[in-house]
């Protein structure tokens, strides 16, 4: 049995976590951890893999603080950026023995739509990202539009592609969206959605529009439990769910 400990254990993702990890082969829920409990409760329990889904503001503390007790982690919590990321990775050093795997997104469609969107971000002339998120989330852009908007700018960057083509020169309340790595990225808040994103492409005569939806937080339990169980094999720090699922 891997010991496993969820941070944000009674939150949205924390709460659906703790019944897919109990659920599931060969993995069991040891210590469930919540604002304002002592992250000792981890080592306490005996735990080998903690979990976070807290919030942008203290996961990186939080991935800190496994890592220097010898924890693996994996992180759902959004906020996890190139500049973030590479705080890790310089935290782990020259030899690491511990596994930090940061998912952005656990469902496989979302994970597909990622790597469909690299894929083809070369071929186009113009492409933006539009996220739509319940209103109960804090942080916009999405951590899945970040990762996005990333991976199509190193794509774009890696192919000499030109940049976007776009004639604004008034745009005083910032209807053209958050520029990411030259990307646009706009967020909707409403209620009615759970996670859905648009990458709308635009070459002369076309347009191409990859579209995901996560209907129910079901759809991220399969990549969770599959993440949980892989991370103690992974040492070091593994971006994506991709590796983990054969990608
Ligand atoms: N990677 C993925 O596939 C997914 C990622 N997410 C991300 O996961 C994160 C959590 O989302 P969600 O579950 O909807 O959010 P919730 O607000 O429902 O849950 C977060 C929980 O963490 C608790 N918390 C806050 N700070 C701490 C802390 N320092 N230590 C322990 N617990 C803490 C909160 O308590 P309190 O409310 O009292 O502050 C709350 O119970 C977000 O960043 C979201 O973007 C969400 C869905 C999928
Ligand atoms: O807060 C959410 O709900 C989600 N957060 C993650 C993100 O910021 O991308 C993943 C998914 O979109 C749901």
């Amino acid at each position: 049995m891997t010991r496993v400990a969820v941070l944000g254990a009674k939150g949205r993702m924390g709460s659906e976590s703790v019944r897919a990890i109990n659920a599931a082969d060969g993995l069991e829920v040891v210590a469930e951890i919540d604002q304002g409990d002592s992250l000792d409760l981890i080592t306490s329990s005996g735990a080998e893999v903690a979990l976070d889904f807290t919030q942008p503001a203290v996961a990186l503390d939080n991935v800190t603080w496994c890592v220097e007790h010898g924890v693996h982690v994996v992180v759902g919590t959004s906020g996890f950026d190139d500049d973030r990321i590479a705080a890790v990775r310089s935290l782990l050093g020259d030899a690491p023995s511990t596994g930090v795997l940061i998912v952005p997104n656990f469902s496989i469609g979302a994970v597909l739509m990622m790597r469909f969107a690299e894929t083809a971000a070369p071929f186009f002339e113009s492409v933006e990202v539009i996220e739509m998120h319940h209103p109960d989330k804090i942080d916009a852009p999405s951590g899945t539009a970040v990762r996005t908007a990333e991976l199509i700018a190193s794509a774009r960057e890696a192919a000499g592609s030109a940049a976007l083509p776009d004639a604004t020169t008034s745009d005083p309340d910032g209807a053209r969206g958050a520029k990411l790595g030259g990307v646009p990225v706009h967020s909707v808040r409403a209620r009615g959605f759970v996670a859905s994103q648009e990458v709308l492409f635009g070459g002369v005569g076309e347009s191409f529009t990859i579209r995901h939806d996560s209907h129910d937080r079901a759809s991220f339990m399969p990549g969770v439990v599959a993440a949980v169980g892989a991370v103690s094999g992974r040492p070091g720090v593994t971006v994506g769910l991709d590796a983990v699922l054969g990608l």
